[in-house]
């Protein structure tokens, strides 16, 4: 059986899309998830994305981590957006469903901008912060971020007794007063990415300015991302907006054996 899908990257966050309206895709299959996205045995990517339809909203996106696990993803959903566009699905506006709930999001001068969802308040977690903008962010202050020892230390606290679910995990450090350099450590992939989209913005909120009502500019590795909010006067965040390119890098088919896809009689 052979499946069409295309590879977006996301400040080098990278995501296999298939469009999936069909319903031709086994939810559950999560090894075939892993097989994909696998960098020696398969496409390889960060994570998997699918594009439903949906009753109440333009499209459904049903993410993927790696390793098969399930969580909300900001630069997926960004990419998301680029490839409904791309499919002619939506305009340049739209509104859709996402594990965490619906979403606004815009195309906007070639970027796309994605306001986030429900986001927790932060917590201080032993000198660290600890906030969930979709998905968990277990966050650190650093110097010379260059030199930190993401993995080790990312992976340390993500399988520590703390988080019986895991948590991502983001480094971040000062570059000026409206401007933070991120490195994450993202649970379901296991390793440090490029970049983490839930994860900047989590970043932005617990050290990226004094200023509310500003935008936060935020380096990765994989690029440039960017985070607007406000505050409200009970002084909660409110409207926080994702900011950034999402880029197609090429498109292919996949050969998948018969029990990775949905029987059409289902
Ligand atoms: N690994 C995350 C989900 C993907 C987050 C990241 N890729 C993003 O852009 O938000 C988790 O398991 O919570």
């Amino acid at each position: 059986m052979t499946l069409s899908f295309y590879k977006y990257q996301g400040t080098g966050n990278d995501f296999v899309m298939i469009d999936d309206r069909l319903e031709r895709f086994d939810l559950d299959d999560l090894s075939t998830v892993s097989k994909i996205c696998d960098r020696k045995f398969g496409v390889g990517s960060d994570g998997l994305i699918l594009i439903r339809n949906h009753p109440e909203y333009d499209f459904e996106m049903i993410y993927y981590n790696a390793d098969g696990s399930q969580s909300m993803c900001g630069n997926g959903a960004r990419c998301a957006v680029a490839f409904s566009h791309l499919l002619g699905i939506i305009g340049l506006e739209t509104s859709f469903l996402a594990i965490d709930g619906g979403h606004k999001a815009k195309i906007v001068d070639g970027k796309v901008e994605l306001l986030m969802g429900e986001i927790s308040k932060p917590k201080e977690v032993e000198g660290d912060v600890f906030i969930n903008t979709g998905s968990p962010h277990h966050l650190r202050k650093v110097e010379q971020i260059r030199d930190y020892p993401v993995v080790e230390e990312g992976s340390r606290i993500r399988y520590s007794e703390r988080y019986p679910e895991g948590t991502n995990v983001n480094f971040v450090e000062a570059i000026d007063e409206n401007e933070i350099f991120v490195r994450t450590y993202e649970r379901g992939v296991e390793n440090e990415t490029l970049s983490c989209g839930t994860g900047v913005t989590a970043a932005a909120l617990a050290f990226g300015t004094k200023n509310p009502n500003q935008t936060v500019a935020i380096k990765t590795l994989g690029g440039d991302l960017a985070v607007r909010y406000s505050l409200n006067e009970d002084h909660e965040f409110e409207d926080v907006w994702l900011i950034g390119p999402a880029e197609k890098v090429f498109e292919g088919t996949l050969e998948l054996n018969e029990e990775s896809v949905a029987e059409q009689s289902h």
